[in-house]
């Protein structure tokens, strides 16, 4: 089985597919009579000119590395943002396009308190704990059509946790 191994995700890494969202750096700005830092607008979203932004919350099955990856995905019509509502870390695969199938994946890893933005028609692995309770609010397009394209791969990755020497 071809293998893949972790990285760390970091906003330059991640940015041809989607926004590392996280506290990083000194605040946007400082509301809330000094007590609270903004970090301003940092994912871009989209949801197509028929959709619309919806929150929803996933409870996920938590999964372990080594990780069979067979399936990457991707939404044509909309961004989707997973904003873990716990401080783990979780596995974020994606995938540039090659020729309307998904290229050489990519496995990053999250730490505490990061959240992701999937840029849209990004190919993904579907949203992928690695601890309990694996919940996350999404923000994604609600509309009428599937938004949802799969592509099943005929030979599976192992995602292998990367191990320096
Ligand atoms: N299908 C769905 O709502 N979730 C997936 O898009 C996913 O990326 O987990
Ligand atoms: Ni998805």
């Amino acid at each position: 089985m071809r293998g893949i191994a972790t990285e760390t995700i970091t906003a330059q890494a991640f940015a041809p597919f989607g926004d590392l969202i996280e506290v990083e750096g000194p605040p946007d700005k400082i509301i809330n009579q000094g007590l609270c830092g903004r970090f301003h607008d940092r994912a871009k979203l989209d949801f197509g000119p028929q959709g619309q932004a919806g929150i929803s919350l996933f409870k996920a099955e938590p999964r372990s590395l080594p990780h069979t990856l067979d399936m990457l995905e991707r939404h044509p019509e909309g961004s989707q943002a997973f904003i873990p509502m716990s401080l783990d870390p979780f596995l974020v695969v994606v995938a540039p396009d090659a020729g309307g199938a998904p290229g050489v994946p990519r496995a990053f890893l999250t730490r505490e308190g990061q959240a992701v933005n999937l840029h849209r028609g990004t190919w993904h692995g579907v949203l992928t704990p690695l601890h309990a309770p694996g919940l996350f609010a999404v923000v994604d397009r609600i509309g009428a059509t599937p938004n949802l394209e799969e592509h099943w791969l005929s030979s599976p990755y192992l995602i292998q946790e990367n191990t320096p020497a």
